[in-house]
């Protein structure tokens, strides 16, 4: 028997696959129905006999989605819709940093400056990115991080905003998120150069957006921080580092935590505020907070909440009031804004 559908995107590694070994190895895991949907179908798999190894009884199906293609996200939802009448949880975690720059002269200059806390808590100053365009003709990073995820949103309605029950989304945002990488006039950070920091602070805005929006309905959304992780993502913002040589990092990142516990290095640590808002009833959620998993000194994790960093009235505005008008900046093209308004 169903008891709960937990969909997860970016499920075939890192903290997506983390949280997923999590939940299911968890005391509620009876009836918990598992979907994960990814993008490489071969990995998909991996993933998927990895958990079903270590928990043979579990339910586990996989769902073919590329976050970055829209034709991709609507026939995901519509699948959706077929093999399910509801979804409690969707975690929207695929996420990428493509083609990351690691500026050395500012993080030589960082270590010996106030600010060498903050610089390893959020990699502020230091990274940098160039960013692609999709075949949508969207900015690679928007469009995998927020895009589809908020278009996978609005086409699972059906499933997500029924009488009488609450669904939660939850986002994974970062500490790199930052007010002053987004700007309204330039929604998908084209101009920029930190195109990662901006979308991860754009999904922070959207689920304020959406709580304003969709609360009523009985959908609730979260954004969490796992931290600084060990994933695919970090393995690749220093390529030429080899694997083994953050291996011999490691009792030096450890020691790191002594000045923050965001370091929290394992996607099983990373997932901790991911498995957290699992158990907790949404409705007694702050809506404007932020949840970051957290590691201290002595390897403990835990869940802290804190507020999401302020925003000005006018971007708050642009988003809350309704999410539609954010949507409509960024299709600004006659054929997609039709088929997106009509899904309004
Ligand atoms: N690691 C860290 O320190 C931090 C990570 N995060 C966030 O955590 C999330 C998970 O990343 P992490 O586990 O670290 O890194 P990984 O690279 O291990 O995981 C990213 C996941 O997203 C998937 N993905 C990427 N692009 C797409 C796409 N277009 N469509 C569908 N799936 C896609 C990847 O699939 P595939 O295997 O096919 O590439 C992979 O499963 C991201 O949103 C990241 O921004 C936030 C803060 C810190
Ligand atoms: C070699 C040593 C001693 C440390 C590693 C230095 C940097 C490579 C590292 C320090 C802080 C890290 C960091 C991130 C990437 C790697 C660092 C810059 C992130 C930007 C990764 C993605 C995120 O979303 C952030 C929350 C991370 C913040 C910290």
């Amino acid at each position: 028997m169903i008891n709960k559908v937990v969909l997860v995107t970016g499920a075939n590694s890192g903290i997506g696959l983390a949280l997923c070994e999590r939940l299911l190895g968890s005391q509620d895991a009876e009836g918990l129905h598992l979907c994960l949907a990814c993008r490489n179908m071969r990995r998909a798999h991996a993933a998927r006999s990895a958990l079903l190894g270590a928990h043979p009884a579990a339910q586990v199906t996989l769902l073919q989605m590329d976050t970055s293609s829209i034709s991709s996200v609507l026939s995901a939802a519509r699948e959706l819709q077929l093999r399910f009448n509801r979804l409690d949880y969707v975690y929207l975690n695929a996420g990428i940093m493509p083609n990351p720059q690691f500026d050395l002269k500012a993080f030589f200059r960082g270590l010996f400056s106030s600010s060498v806390i903050t610089m390893f808590a959020t990699g502020e100053g230091i990274l940098t990115q160039k960013d692609g365009v999709t075949p949508d003709g969207l900015q690679e990073v928007f469009a995998t991080n927020l895009f589809g995820h908020f278009l996978l949103v609005r086409e699972l309605e059906p499933l997500i905003c029924q009488p009488g029950q609450t669904s939660q989304l939850i986002w994974t945002s970062s500490s790199n998120a930052r007010r002053s990488a987004f700007s309204v006039e330039d929604v998908q950070h084209r101009k920029g150069s930190e195109p990662y920091s901006s979308s991860k602070y754009a999904s922070d805005l959207l689920s304020l957006a959406i709580n304003t929006r969709y609360n009523k309905l009985g959908l609730y959304s979260s954004v969490i921080c796992p931290g600084f992780v060990m994933t695919n993502l970090t393995y690749g913002i220093l390529p030429s580092f080899p694997a083994f040589l953050w291996t011999l990092l490691m009792p030096l990142l450890w020691l790191i935590r002594v000045f923050t516990n965001t370091f929290t290095l394992t996607p099983y640590n990373g997932a901790e505020a991911l498995v957290w808002l699992f158990n907790q009833k949404p409705e007694r959620l702050d809506p404007r907070a932020k949840y970051h998993s957290l590691t201290s000194v002595l390897g403990h994790s835990y869940t802290q909440p804190r507020q999401v960093s302020p925003i000005t009235l006018s971007t708050f505005r642009c988003a809350s009031n309704d999410v539609a008008p954010f949507f409509l900046i960024l299709f600004p093209d006659g054929c997609r804004l039709g088929h997106v308004t009509g899904a309004l």
